[in-house]
């Protein structure tokens, strides 16, 4: 017997669970399905167990570099896997179960556990720990997207890795060969680096994070240059065997240095994927592009309009807060009566290798490529007071402005504490506040946002 909702939620990422609980408190009866762990990518296989992780990483890397800062320790630097796992797995459970608790308590909720699969516009079929037919009059997709698995001469030969694979290693693999040089490779990089792997990046482009400005990517070769972290670019991984001594073997196609690269263990981070495949979306008349992405308009409404796509499966962003941002629109919308755009957001991300990456707005490039008269001022970490009390005066500080306007047109901190810093700018730009309202603020001192102010004050002109 179909069961009739007024709302049907399907995925519990980023925007799914807060959307359910917003639809349900306003009075709707309100269905979420969810196939696989509660909290999605970020709380399960992503943000949260990589940046616990990555907290590991760091502090065996400050143990090892203590004399730095004149701090002695008898021994060498071990790293306990299964400690690190352990430590992680409890974060990650308590998000886990916190998501689920708060859909399962939540008076108008039912939660189905299974794979749901359009039969028609508005029902669904779910399979799985419950089996349902389901009718909703509206229908929202947070399903988000899973590790791209290329089409790689015997990449199923070997027994490579993914983020949610490698997540769970027990051990620290001799020789780990990333590929693919975005955020997933470069983050995983260095914490295995610090964790005792020796590593190697093999990135078919000639830059890493090529998102980024020029500057960024030069000092981040020379971040990971100074971890001793080997780096491949211009090296296209076209094929992959089993090492004859064991291990794997990443055949790359390349004008410089050796066509294989050997190691103990290969992750495959070269993109992502939509979960949109078995969604049966042809049933109920979704367009997807040739990604498999469901395009939709400033209200996030796919071309269906009863049916609504949020988080990464839409395209408009890749990250959580941009899928929690989805919820927050659809949900003020819908129930308020608001009018928010998608394409009211600004861009900000953070690439969190240590020292992290923190963006917001355009970057160096695009304003250039905008053909604009604008403004430019940037400072080295070692000019903050902060980091070279803290030790940490890797990187920089850069802000963009547009001369005519004088409105903020971007900025980025590749440095300690940056991408707290960041948020500085991310909030005068909502504000629409000329970069004068930051050269005349006064910041606490010492911290790394201190500098800001003086960088604003000190604009040039782009050249
Ligand atoms: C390793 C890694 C690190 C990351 N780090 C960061 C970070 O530091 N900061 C950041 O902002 N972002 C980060 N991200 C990205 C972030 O995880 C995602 O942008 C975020 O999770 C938003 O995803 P979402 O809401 O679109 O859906 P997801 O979180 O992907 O959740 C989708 C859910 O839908 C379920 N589902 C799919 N199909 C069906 C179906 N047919 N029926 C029922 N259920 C279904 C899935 O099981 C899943 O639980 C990281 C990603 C990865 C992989
Ligand atoms: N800090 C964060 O916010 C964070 C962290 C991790 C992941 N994420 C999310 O995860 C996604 C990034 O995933 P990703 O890093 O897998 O993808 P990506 O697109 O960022 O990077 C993939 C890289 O792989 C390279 N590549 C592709 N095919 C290759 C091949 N055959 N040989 C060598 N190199 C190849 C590409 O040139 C590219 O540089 C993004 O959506 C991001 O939002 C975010």
């Amino acid at each position: 017997m179909t069961q009739r909702f007024d709302d049907i939620v399907v995925g519990s990422g980023q925007a799914g669970p807060f959307l359910a609980v917003r639809l349900a408190n306003a009075g709707r009866r309100v269905a979420i399905v969810e196939r696989k762990f509660f909290g999605g990518t970020c709380v399960n296989v992503g943000c949260t167990p990589t940046k616990t992780m990555i907290a590991s990483a760091e502090t065996a890397h400050r143990v090892r570099e203590s004399v730095r800062w004149g701090v002695h320790h008898a021994g060498e630097v071990t790293v306990s896997m299964p400690e690190v796992q352990l430590r992680t797995q409890k974060v990650v459970m308590s998000s886990r179960n916190g998501i689920e608790k708060m859909l399962r308590s939540t008076p108008n909720i039912t939660v189905f556990k299974g794979t749901a699969h359009f039969t028609s516009p508005t029902t669904l079929n779910v399979k799985g720990e419950d089996t349902a037919e389901i009718e909703g009059e509206r229908i929202f997709l947070n399903v988000g997207t899973r590790a791209a698995v290329p089409d790689l001469k015997g990449v199923h030969d070997v027994p490579f890795l993914t983020n949610t694979t490698l997540l769970a290693m027990q051990e620290v693999p001799d020789h780990l060969v990333v590929v693919g040089g975005g955020y997933i490779g470069l983050e995983f990089a260095q914490m295995f680096r610090r964790f005792g792997s020796k590593v190697t990046v093999v990135e078919m482009g000639p830059r890493l994070a090529a998102h980024e400005d020029p500057d960024v990517t030069d000092a981040l070769i020379e971040l990971f240059t100074q971890e001793d972290i080997g780096l491949r670019l211009n090296a296209e991984c076209i094929a992959m065997a089993p090492g004859a001594k064991g291990g794997v073997q990443v055949h790359v196609n390349c004008n410089e240095g050796e066509p294989a690269v050997q190691g103990s263990h290969v992750l495959l981070a070269v993109g992502r994927t939509p979960n949109t495949q078995d969604l049966g979306l042809e049933a109920a008349g979704v367009i997807v592009d040739d990604r498999g992405y469901t395009p939709v308009n400033d209200e996030l409404q796919t071309n269906v309009p009863h049916i609504y796509a949020l988080g990464d499966c839409n395209k408009r962003g890749a990250f959580t807060h941009t899928s929690y941002n989805d919820f927050e629109i659809v949900a003020d919308n819908l129930i308020d009566g608001a009018k928010r755009r998608v394409t009211d957001r600004i861009q900000a991300h953070a690439l969190y290798t240590d020292p992290p990456v923190a963006q917001v707005g355009m970057t160096e490039v695009e304003v250039k490529k905008s053909g604009r008269n604008a403004l430019v001022g940037r400072r080295a970490m070692t000019r903050v007071g902060r980091a070279v009390e803290k030790g940490e005066s890797f990187g920089f500080m850069k802000i963009l402005a547009d001369a005519d306007s004088k409105e903020i047109l971007g900025a980025t901190i590749f440095g300690v504490g940056g991408d707290e810093a960041i948020h500085a700018i991310v909030d005068l730009m909502y504000a629409k506040a000329p970069y004068t309202t930051l050269q005349h603020a006064v910041h606490i001192h010492p911290t790394v946002a201190e500098l800001l102010p003086t960088v604003a004050g000190d604009l040039k002109p782009l050249t």
